[in-house]
């Protein structure tokens, strides 16, 4: 129970786009004037004084009007809890039921006093927060691509969430591979920014989930991850991972597609699917056994085992490790000599070598994501998860 309640409120700390449906309504309770009882048509007015608002309240103020608001015209929460899988609902749910049996006029009055307390001139005179990082860029900021000297790089850059892939940069990153791949570069190359490649999927991705839509997300999620991969399996250009840290998930089990990994010393590589409730990806339920033998992939992929780059490099996950104080210069001075190759050449004989698996390869991938996707519906996925977001609020 604990854990669900906290999760609930960690959902709304989480899931940014969490709340967006709900209805706007503030947090500041002034209790002193609900002696002047505002009238339906102050009421009234404040639902529309509300829509013109120039900023978003926040999440939170939008709960506690929601609130106010279900109290106000329906009185004492009425409807059966909803499951706890079923986080905006729930989150919504507690809100409305955390008022008691606070009067429909004292609930009336506090929405009131709540959204007067948004009105332009306090907005105005409000200070205006920094966002953090990541929060100030656009989406697409989040995945760039830059081309120069026949090389396309394609670089995650999301630090402050040690690069967490959203579905927006899934996307992303299938339309750079699909620009890249008939765009004048002779090699693509996929990078971090910051000291992480990337910590893989954005566990987040798995709780905005509208309610009473998880079952359709989970295909929805299916058909993005198989594009996703599929966009790996086809690209038709030599493809080279520039591992710069560590990391997690889908972006190592990836690395079975590319043509050469190059990583720092600082990179580690490590597949908690188990730990997640879910199963491998990325084609490495294939790619892996045949990389570096069934046994180590299965230290791998089922136990989770972390890999240095050192130990990845020796079971030919990792083309090179480089000391982390010359990886960068060492790399891009060698990739810059790579990308003065003929073009046509290396097309032609990256074909060669892919060529043969390449129906192989899309079996297992869209096979993997069907697995996958029953995986995201269990219980197991749902606790884990749950778990590493309790995890985090303990730190
Ligand atoms: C039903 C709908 C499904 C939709 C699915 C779409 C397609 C899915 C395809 C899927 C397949 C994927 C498989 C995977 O990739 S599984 C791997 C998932 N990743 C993880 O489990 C890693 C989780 N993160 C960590 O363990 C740690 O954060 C870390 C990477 C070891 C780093 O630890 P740290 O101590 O250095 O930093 P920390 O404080 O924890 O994190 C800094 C901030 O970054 C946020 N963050 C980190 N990783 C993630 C992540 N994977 N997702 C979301 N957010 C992440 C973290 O929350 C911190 O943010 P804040 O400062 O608290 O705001």
């Amino acid at each position: 129970g604990a854990l669900v309640s906290m999760a609930g409120r960690l959902m709304r700390r989480w899931c940014p786009s969490l709340l967006q449906d709900l209805h706007f309504p503030v947090v500041q309770l002034h209790m002193s004037r609900t002696a002047m009882r505002a009238s339906e048509k102050d009421f009234e007015n404040a639902v529309n004084q509300l829509k013109l608002l120039k900023k978003d309240p926040g999440n939170e103020v939008k709960l506690k009007l929601y609130a106010l608001y279900k109290q106000a015209t329906e009185g004492p929460c009425n409807t059966p809890k909803p499951g706890m899988l079923d986080f905006i609902n729930k989150t919504k749910w507690d809100a409305w039921s955390a008022l008691g049996s606070l009067p429909k006029e004292t609930a009336r009055q506090n929405y009131v006093d709540l959204v007067s307390s948004l009105s332009p001139s306090s907005e105005s005179s409000s200070q205006i927060k920094p966002a953090a990082a990541d929060e100030k860029l656009p989406e697409s900021e989040n995945v760039v691509v830059t081309s120069e000297g026949g090389i396309t790089k394609i670089m995650l850059n999301r630090p402050t969430k040690r690069n967490a892939i959203t579905t927006s940069m899934y996307k992303e990153i299938i339309h750079a591979l699909k620009v890249a791949s008939t765009d004048n570069s002779t090699i693509t190359v996929i990078t971090g920014s910051g000291d992480y490649y990337s910590s893989g999927n954005d566990l987040t991705n798995f709780t905005a989930v509208p309610p009473g839509e998880i079952e359709e997300s989970a295909k929805n999620a299916g058909i993005l991850l198989r594009d996703f991969v599929n966009s790996f399996i086809d690209f038709p250009k030599p493809l080279i991972a520039v591992v710069n840290g560590p990391a997690v998930g889908i972006v190592v089990t990836i690395l079975g597609l590319f043509d050469v990994v190059y990583a720092s010393d600082r990179a580690t590589f490590h597949t908690p699917f188990s730990e997640l409730g879910q199963s491998p990806e990325g084609c490495s339920s294939y790619t892996f056994p045949k990389i570096m033998g069934p046994t180590k992939a299965a230290e791998m992929l089922l136990f989770g085992k972390k890999l240095t780059a050192r130990e990845a490099c020796a079971q030919g996950l990792v083309t090179e490790v480089f000391p982390e104080s010359t990886f960068q210069k060492e790399v891009w001075t060698r990739l810059k000599a790579y990308a003065k190759l003929p073009p046509n050449s290396l097309r032609i004989s990256k074909e060669l070598i892919r060529s043969t698996e390449k129906e192989k390869l899309h079996a297992i991938n869209a096979e993997e994501c069907t697995v996958l996707q029953g995986r995201w519906l269990s219980e197991e996925c749902m606790s884990a998860i749950l778990n590493f977001i309790s995890r985090k609020s303990k730190l």
